[in-house]
């Protein structure tokens, strides 16, 4: 039992004192599994004769891509081949980018920058704990086990996800003094921790508000899923930041002037009513320095709070691009949006008549869309403003030096590979107002350029939350104390159903007062022209959805009244609640719940924990938890729920940030392919039927030669395109194409020869041990996985027979293969 003690955790399932109870992965020797990775010596490959050749050949294997008619030898394959599952899955792996941007990075820059990255992290990190104000804001990934309530899902970084059920006083096996435990279902038992130790071990799952269910609790007897569910979750998580590091150093490749600093700036500064905040300061600094001395086209991210001042932080930029004589354009998720962008630019730049604003919308008419995208097309806009129809290839610029884009994450797929595909070649400012942990903005500095404004303008006044159940007297009076006061109400519903009775309703009580309806499902010329008419101050009361959630500025209106609460996210409240108090005024949100007798038991366990947020005086602490995690998909994509899914959301943050921290560690040397030894001595001969059939014998393989020396991509091709002009090769060539494989892919692992001595295969590389385990846990087959060992530079395997060279070509060749997965999640230059 010397291993619960390791964990701590104890079943108590009546079977506690089996030996085989206690829930840890039995290892067999790794030895045994050496063996089962190459095909059965006895059994004997199908044999077919060619038809038109007679040369006599292994089956089992299928032809990539359009074949054409006169191939070599018959092809009636269905299972693809190895060299086939690998080229396909090398394509999965390392996806459309590694495709494209071959060139590998310089070793001494990459160095260099990681140093950087490293220093940078440092200085955040100490800033971070000098910075004791903010160390609240910090994450703690540990549970407090008194902070659980019955229900909880928790996870125990070694046995996996479990049910809390509660705490309590029990004997300890050896002792008579009763302890507190913490007690955790299983799926297959319950289990006990005591509790000093369970605030070091368990880890919540999801966020306290959150309701997300895992798909299955683990067992405590087995607990080998969990332990593969976690690795899968290691690798997947440190192939993303390497994947973050690598881009950046992509961009960092790109070249461009650095922009004039303008000489008009501080006059156009001058125009900002407001004194900026410390942050808004730090944000148009780091802007500035991104334009006018860097020489790398800027991919910024500006983190701010709703309402917290980043249009300014745009604004700037914008200046700094046009005053170049580049083009600027702006896009915005809705058209609202753009109208509104638009009006603050063409305001703001008014007093430059030869700098030309345009607004592009589908409400124009064809004849007014084809004169703007000319005007685009001749420079004879400067600014101009949109939505993603401003992606659409007929739209060409004149001149593009600056794209703005307000809240990306409201974009489709495409659309955002669109917006990628400009970050090579123009400085793109990314404006989000879903806020970023400060711990993982540290962590993340050096990795993705991101200013963060996490302080609001002084005057601000915190918003008055009001949560309580519904009544139309309440209702009634914080209207008219807004329309008492001259000001206006956003006045919120989950849904459309319903949107007309409140109108009805309020027109009642309220007959003199200009009411409107807002929605996504109205026509967009309707609720455009419904907007414009409430940011103009003629309509007082907008009865909406929750289409006006984000970016909306409308200093006018200060009290939001929001129906049935339970039925919206804490991190959409927190965004609605933002659409007013972004003036000087007193602001107020009324939150309104029906009657509790008619709520479920999730409802109301939400409404709780929205009532702890508003009764603490904390504001949105928990939301602004909430929206840190969502905030954290800008930076890293949306793909990495299925992650934290995997493994709970805190121990997915721990496993980020102990990935991010050591990136260093996980750095592969490739060696150039001329220095990979192969010591097989194996030389193929190819059938001379073959050989007559190529159309250029000698120049085939000298090309096969030079691609595996090109790289994995060009090899891949060379493969591919062989077999789609004569077919499925004979045996003998799949040999000197798979010595080839293997020499290559040993080059990018870094490994600079592979030999045997008996029946141990050794492969020489100056890796670290941490590269080698993070290339153990990639690989997706246990067979491989458990008959390697590395010593003294050495990745070693014992097999238990002496197989003849062709077999051991394929077991090293498979072998090498399952390492290859490791690539995208190691740091290589
Ligand atoms: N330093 C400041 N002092 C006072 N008011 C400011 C300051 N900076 C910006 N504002 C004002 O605050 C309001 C909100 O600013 P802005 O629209 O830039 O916010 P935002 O961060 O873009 O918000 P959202 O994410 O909701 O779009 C604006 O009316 C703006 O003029």
């Amino acid at each position: 039992m010397a291993a619960v003690k390791s964990c701590a955790l104890q079943p108590i399932v009546p079977d506690l004192d089996s030996p085989h109870s206690f829930p840890f992965k039995l290892s067999f020797s790794p030895r045994v599994w050496g063996l089962f990775s190459v095909p059965c010596p006895c059994q004997k490959p199908k044999k077919r004769v060619s038809a038109r050749t007679n040369a006599v050949y292994t089956e089992g294997l299928s032809i990539i891509g359009a074949a054409k008619p006169k191939l070599w030898g018959e092809k009636v394959e269905t299972e693809p081949d190895s060299i086939a599952m690998l080229n396909e899955r090398i394509r999965r792996d390392f996806g459309k980018r590694e495709a494209s941007s071959r060139t590998p990075m310089d070793s001494e820059e990459a160095e260099k920058y990681i140093r950087l990255v490293k220093e940078q992290q440092q200085r955040g990190l100490q800033k971070l704990k000098g910075d004791r104000e903010r160390k609240a804001d910090s994450f703690s990934y540990k549970v407090d086990p008194y902070s659980l309530s019955s229900g909880d899902y928790v996870v125990h970084k070694k046995v996996g996800i479990g049910r809390f059920v509660s705490i309590k006083f029990d004997l300890p096996n050896n002792s008579t003094k009763p302890t507190e435990y913490v007690f955790i279902e299983y799926a297959d038992g319950m289990a006990k921790l005591p509790v000093n130790q369970a605030s070091r071990m368990l880890y919540r799952y999801s966020l306290p508000n959150e309701t997300k269910k895992p798909r299955a609790l683990s067992k405590l007897n087995d607990t080998s899923a969990w332990e593969k569910r976690r690795i899968k979750g290691k690798i997947a998580i440190q192939k993303m930041v390497v994947d973050l590091m690598e881009l950046y150093l992509h961009r960092l490749k790109q070249k461009r002037p650095p922009y004039p600093k303008p000489s008009g700036m501080v006059e156009f500064a001058a125009q900002f009513p407001y004194e900026p905040t410390p942050d808004q300061k730090q944000a148009f600094i780091d802007v500035q320095k991104d334009l006018t001395e860097r020489g790398t086209p800027m991919d910024r991210l500006i983190c701010g709070d709703v309402g917290f001042g980043k249009t300014e932080v745009a604004l700037r930029a914008i200046f700094t691009a046009v005053s170049a004589g580049k083009q600027a354009m702006v896009l915005a998720p809705t058209i609202v949006l753009a109208k509104q962008h638009f009006e603050v630019i063409s305001e703001r730049f008014s007093r430059y008549p030869h700098l030309k604003v345009g607004l592009l919308s589908r409400f124009q008419t064809k004849a007014e869309k084809e004169e703007y995208i000319s005007m685009i097309k001749n420079g004879d806009l400067d600014i101009i403003v949109g939505t993603h129809a401003l992606l659409g290839s007929r739209v060409v610029y004149n001149n593009l030096g600056l794209l703005v884009v307000d809240e990306e994450q409201r974009f489709g797929v495409k659309q955002k590979e669109k917006i990628a595909s400009f970050k090579t070649s123009v400085d793109v400012l990314t404006l989000s107002a879903t806020p970023i942990p400060r711990t993982l903005y540290l962590a993340l500095t050096g990795f993705r350029d991101a200013s963060l404004i996490s302080t609001p303008p002084p005057e601000r006044v915190p918003i008055k939350t009001n949560l309580s159940a519904y009544s139309e007297g309440k209702v009634l009076s914080a209207l008219k104390f807004e329309l008492d006061r001259g000001g206006q109400v956003f006045y919120v519903l989950p849904r459309i159903k319903g949107l007309e009775e409140v109108k009805e309703f309020l027109e009642q009580s309220f007959p003199d007062v200009e009411i409107a309806i807002a929605h996504g499902k109205q026509y967009s010329k309707q609720l455009e022209g419904t907007m414009e008419k409430f940011a103009q101050g003629e309509i007082k009361i907008l009865i909406c959805t929750n289409i006006v959630e984000s970016g909306l500025d409308i200093q006018n209106a200060n009290t939001i009244i929001i129906h049935d609460v339970h039925l919206f996210g804490l991190a959409q409240l927190y965004q609605l609640r933002g659409r007013v108090g972004r003036a000087d005024k007193e602001a107020y949100a009324h939150l309104f719940y029906p009657d509790k007798s008619l709520l479920s038991d999730q409802a109301l366990e939400r409404l709780a924990a929205l009532e702890e947020c508003c009764n603490l005086g904390q504001g949105f602490k928990l939301a602004e938890r909430d929206m840190g995690i969502r905030g954290f998909g800008n930076i890293f994509g949306e793909q990495q729920t299925g992650d934290v899914g995997n493994v709970g959301i805190d121990l997915f943050f721990e496993m980020l940030f102990e990935s991010l921290s050591k990136v260093e560690d996980h750095r592969l040397i490739s060696v150039p392919y001329q220095n990979v030894q192969l010591d097989i001595n194996i030389t193929p001969r190819l059938p001379s039927d073959y050989i007559n059939y190529l159309e250029n014998p000698l120049e085939i393989i000298n090309n096969a030669e030079k691609a595996a020396e090109e790289d994995i991509w060009a090899l891949i091709q060379f493969t591919e395109s062989l077999r789609r002009q004569y077919g499925k090769e004979p045996r003998s060539m799949e040999v000197l194409l798979k010595k080839l494989y293997v020499r290559r892919m040993a080059a990018d692992l870094g490994i600079t020869r592979i030999y045997t001595s008996g029946k141990m295969v050794g492969m020489m590389a100056s890796m670290s041990k941490k590269v080698f385990k993070v290339m153990l846990e990639s690989m997706t087959s246990d067979v491989h996985r458990n008959s390697l060992v590395f010593e003294e530079n050495q990745i070693k395997a014992e097999l238990l027979l002496d197989l003849p060279k062709e077999q051991l070509l394929n077991w090293i060749f498979q072998c090498l293969a399952e390492l290859y997965s490791s690539l995208p999640a190691l740091v290589k230059y």
